[in-house]
């Protein structure tokens, strides 16, 4: 968590701004003056210093730099103020925040002083309001479930939650219960001993070990069987695992986080999920809304992801064009910020040289789940192999995936032959998908269009 110290007066224009910082998380510490705030920061340290601009700004940053502490001190004032301003940051400040704050700004400089590289992009109302929740649950020690559509942010959001915890400095464990197979399921939450089982050749620590001081995430929790379920309800009880083969359980300490994008409460209801774990771990909810819930983020979110993508390929930063925009606005973003991720990097790598033009933006059109025969082909059908540079790995496995079922009629085992993967995570995958509102082509004899010839199934 941020510790934000805070010289001036509190009554105005800086008070806001503390309002808006608190409410992003930030803990905060308040001095009259910079003697005052010298002190706080010798005794308790801080992370971020915001000085209103009629203090000494100049002699705090100094005072800091001889007492080598560091610290980055950010100047606020209102615009008139210029003079100060240059003053303060010839003296060494690290920026200028105008008052009125601005809520962004200060999430940004809290980001940044927090040294988050993988802090939630937010702006809109909505996101603002989940965060600060988020961080004030985060202090308390009971489980978290997280929902929301698939790639809404569920994992960033319960790594944002660690961070703000007494337990950040400890361990970030995170484990989807739906990518293996219940036995590996079992061993990698649990850990084993040597021999437990053929091919344990040497003993072995589970995620409830690795995490342990720490957060341990279970990620896509609706998945897990119910020997597991109660496997799992035994360990967060009695707070100590039994490693498969192993003699005496061990103690751990471990704050657990779950996500799903299944609503549990129908699990339960359903009695795939039991209610006793349930109510043990929600006993804080949180819901991530899907993209198109909180337009206020896109922009910024799409901005963010051309930065990353166009840094990391090392092509130069461009603006989206106006059109550009407007699709990502209007866009309904079936597959969340993922999908949205996904079409801002394959955006960058095939735009023109000074922006990102409508050319370089592939949208999936929105699909109806189970399509009509004909719509049955996945995005990108049948893209030839030279135009897989510039895509992700993820998108090219969901193409992979769904031309393979599309070919082999809906069959999933034969689909998970040729594939090369179990039937387990081939349902897995489709599962998601279907969550993303990508057409899947339905099992034989069940989907309404079991009687069409195959070619018609089979779609692009
Ligand atoms: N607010 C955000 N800021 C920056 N990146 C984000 C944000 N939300 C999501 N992402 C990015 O989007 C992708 C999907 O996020 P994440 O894996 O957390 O979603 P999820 O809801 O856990 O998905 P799933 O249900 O499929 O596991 C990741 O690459 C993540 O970094």
């Amino acid at each position: 968590m941020t510790r934000l110290l805070i010289i001036g007066g509190l009554e105005g224009e800086l008070g806001i701004a503390a309002r808006i910082a608190t409410a992003r998380g930030a803990r905060l510490r308040h001095a009259e003056g910079v003697t005052g705030g010298m002190a706080i920061a010798r005794g308790e340290g801080a992370d971020l210093i915001l000085c209103d601009l009629r203090h000494d700004v100049p002699w705090l940053v100094r005072t800091l730099a001889a007492e080598r502490i560091a610290c980055p001190v950010v100047a606020c004032g209102r615009d008139a103020d210029g003079d100060a301003a240059v003053r303060a940051i010839e003296a060494g400040a690290k920026e200028f925040l105008p008052l009125p704050p601005d809520a962004d700004l200060i999430a940004a400089m809290l980001a940044a002083a927090a040294g988050e590289p993988d802090a939630p992009i937010h702006a809109d109302p909505v996101m603002v309001a989940l965060l600060a929740r988020a961080a004030m649950v985060a202090r308390a020690d009971a489980s978290i479930l997280i929902g929301g559509e698939s790639g809404t942010g569920k994992e960033v959001l319960a790594r944002y939650i660690h961070r703000h915890s007494r337990r950040a400095r400890g361990p970030f464990v995170a484990l989807n219960c739906a990518a293996l197979p219940e036995a590996l399921l079992e061993s990698e939450l649990f850990g084993h001993e040597k021999g437990a089982f053929s091919g344990a050749v040497a003993a072995r620590r589970g995620k409830f070990e690795q995490a342990d001081g720490g957060t341990l995430l279970l990620d896509e929790i609706g998945e897990m069987d119910p020997r597991l379920q109660a496997k799992l309800l035994r360990t967060i009880q009695e707070r100590e695992v039994d490693r498969l083969g192993g003699q005496a359980p061990v103690k751990i300490d471990v704050r657990i986080l779950c996500a799903s994008h299944r609503d549990l409460v129908e699990e339960v209801a359903a009695g795939r999920f039991r209610e006793d774990l349930y109510f043990r771990l929600n006993v804080i909810g949180l819901r991530l809304p899907p993209l198109r819930e909180r337009q206020g983020d896109i922009l910024p979110l799409a901005e963010h992801f051309a930065a990353r993508y166009s840094e990391a390929n090392g092509l130069p930063a461009r603006p989206f064009a106006p059109q550009v925009r407007a699709a990502l606005l209007t866009h309904p973003w079936p597959g969340n910020v993922r999908e949205l991720e996904n079409a801002v990097h394959r955006a960058v790598l095939l735009a023109s040289e000074d922006e990102i033009g409508p050319e370089a933006l592939e949208l999936a059109p929105p699909r109806r789940q189970d399509a009509v025969a004909g719509e049955a082909a996945p995005v990108l059908a049948g893209a030839p192999v030279t135009a897989l540079v510039g895509r992700t790995v993820e998108s090219v496995e969901r193409d992979l995936i769904l031309e393979t079922l599309g070919h082999c009629l809906g069959n999933r085992t034969r689909a998970a032959e040729i594939l090369g993967i179990s039937i387990r995570t081939l349902r897995n995958k489709l599962h998601d998908y279907r969550a993303a509102g990508l057409a899947v082509p339905p099992v034989p004899g069940q989907g309404p269009f079991a009687a069409l010839p195959s070619d018609a199934l089979r779609g692009a």
